[in-house]
């Protein structure tokens, strides 16, 4: 077993682990090491917008989970498993939140931390480099690209009249002075490729050797000697080495950061012993309070030949690669997600919208790739703050098995009526003028689906991951027995311990996760500064 040291160990490189590597690399002069269990990014598909559904149709680059059996059935569950991780294969929409979403977290902290809405939309601002808002909302010169779509595709054009035909504000800009309305979707693309984490805070600091990137290895476990992190312990292929570290940085994500902790014996003590596992400090919080964005699909199929079902597929879809390759535009060039509306059903003012819903212009059996070749539009309709909470738990003792999952989705009766009232609503909109000229037939959730049971019972049915886990090792104050981490992301009990991912949050955004992540990182890396390297970042 071989033994390396690295002042600093960051395990996982997803949203967060190439920021906070990059905030240190640019901060300090410490020595850093990024550990991936995925490989190097270096599949074209990842780079090309419209590639990620193909690689997760064929489950590349991704972690294979499964939930448990929630309503009636184990979903896929799937995350990034590549340099970059969910960055590398997401569907690029960013989307910064509502403020109260934020106060919420501030709330979580109290007077122990700084998580205002305040100081996050300035991390936002920072991190932001966009390609067309120029105002005190957005940021022109940080490393994250964000860019509208090239263009809006006829049938996206119908769906955005439709909603203003339904009464709702159009709204150039969701993450400007108000969430509310329909919208183009920004992207983190940048000049028709993805702009994921790797590539935006990652590369430029491995390709100098500043930062060391480890790829393909498994972290199994955190060594923790008395109450202090003092490495990890890495799978690579079959054999097994340790890494040591002054200090460690959990950016696994919200299914395996809380799972190694676990494995590391921080944790629900009942639950470790059960597995044999010694107890270092009884976590009660360990992966719970995992939430999620449940989305809820209404498709129709519409006249013709519109919207995206015959460019995805077939030689529609190699007529759009040689396209892209030869000019860098045409569908490919985007995730084709172009217009997205925001809204509350029960006041279609307010400024706190409660349902939010992607307009995609395909048919697809996966929610991901169009299946057939009739044309149509499918609306991806998410309730924006779930109330349902699930865990994530261990399965065993070994920790290469696959956790255990339970997204708990419509767990709540909130989650259950914002569901059904979302289902209404789209279907309003399909009566506007705009899209009633087109459509020629609800496709789901069909046309017996008529009373509010029903309609419940559909939203349970289909309800699945946005691919949004969040909240298994949540922040909060010293005196909340849930919380994992303390208000600088510390784990609560353990020296040189810290969790900076989707995990900390504890309570998601009312939006798509990867940008909350990326600032709740830049935020969390300056504190790290602060707290251990405040000399060496002077002489930096
Ligand atoms: C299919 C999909 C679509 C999405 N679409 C969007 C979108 O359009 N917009 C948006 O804002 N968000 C989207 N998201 C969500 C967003 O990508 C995530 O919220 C974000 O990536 C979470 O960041 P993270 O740092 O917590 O974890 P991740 O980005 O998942 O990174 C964790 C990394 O840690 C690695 N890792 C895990 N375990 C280990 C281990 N034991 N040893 C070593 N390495 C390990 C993983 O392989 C991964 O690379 C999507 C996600 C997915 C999966």
């Amino acid at each position: 077993m071989s033994v390396k040291h690295f002042d600093v160990v960051i395990v996982g490189s997803g949203a967060a682990g190439c920021v906070v590597a990059d905030y240190l690399a640019r901060h300090t002069d410490q020595t850093i090491a990024v550990i991936e269990a995925g490989p190097m990014d270096r599949n074209p598909m990842i780079h090309i917008p419209a590639g990620y559904s193909k690689l997760l149709a064929k489950d590349t680059a991704v972690w294979p989970y499964e939930t448990v059996e929630v309503n009636g059935q184990n979903r896929r569950y799937r995350m990034g498993k590549v340099v970059g991780g969910g960055t590398s294969v997401n569907a690029m929409c960013y989307v910064r939140g509502q403020k109260q979403d934020f106060d919420a977290w501030q709330e979580a902290v109290g007077d122990e931390g700084d998580w205002s809405w305040e100081t996050m939309r300035q991390t936002y601002i920072e991190q932001e480099r966009n390609d067309t808002f120029h105002n005190k909302y957005h940021g022109i010169d940080g490393p994250l690209s964000v860019e509208l779509p090239q263009g809006i595709n006829e049938l996206n054009q119908r769906c955005m009249r439709a909603f203003q035909e339904f009464g709702l504000d159009y709204n150039a800009d969701y993450n400007g002075e108000r969430q509310t309305g329909v919208s183009p979707v920004q992207s983190n693309t940048d000049k028709g490729k993805r702009a994921s984490a790797a590539v935006a805070y990652l590369h430029p600091h491995v390709k100098t050797g500043r930062v060391a990137l480890l790829t393909s290895r498994t972290v199994t476990k955190v060594l923790i000697e008395g109450k202090r992190a003092v490495g990890v312990r890495v799978r690579n292929g079959d054999t097994e080495e340790e890494i040591a570290a002054g200090l460690v940085i959990m950016s696994a994500g919200a299914v395996q950061s809380p799972k190694i902790l676990m494995h590391s014996g921080l944790g629900q003590r009942e639950q470790l012993e059960k597995f044999g596992i010694p107890c270092i400090a009884d976590i009660k919080g360990m992966g719970e309070n995992l939430h999620d964005h449940p989305i809820i699909p209404i498709a129709a199929f519409v006249k013709g030949k519109m919207g995206y079902q015959a460019a995805a597929q077939g030689v529609g879809m190699f007529a759009s690669g040689a396209r892209y390759l030869l000019t860098g535009d045409g569908p490919a060039s985007g995730n084709g997600i172009e217009t997205v509306s925001y809204w509350d059903p029960d006041k279609l003012d307010s400024d706190a919208p409660t349902v939010q819903c992607y307009h995609e212009p395909i048919i697809s059996e996966d929610g991901l790739n169009p299946s057939g070749s009739r044309s149509g539009v499918t609306f991806a309709t998410v309730v924006l703050q779930p109330r349902s909470r699930g865990w994530v738990r261990l399965a065993d003792a070994d920790p290469t098995s696959m956790p255990l999952i339970n997204p708990n989705f419509i767990g709540d009766d909130y989650d259950l009526e914002v569901g059904i009232a979302a289902v209404k609503s789209v279907r309003k909109v399909m009566e506007q003028r705009s899209l009633a000229e087109v459509i020629e037939e609800e496709f789901v959730p069909g046309a017996n689906v008529q009373s509010d049971e029903e309609i419940g019972g559909f939203v349970k049915q289909v309800a699945t991951t946005m691919w949004h886990p969040v909240g298994t090792c949540k922040m909060g104050k010293a005196s909340d027995p849930m919380a994992v981490v303390d208000a600088r992301l510390k784990v609560k009990g353990i020296e040189a311990l810290h969790v900076i991912d989707a995990s900390v949050m504890p309570q998601i955004i009312s939006g798509n996760t990867n940008a909350p992540t990326q600032a709740l990182a830049r935020h969390a890396s300056k504190m790290l500064v602060e707290t251990y390297f405040a000399r060496a970042a002077q002489t930096a």
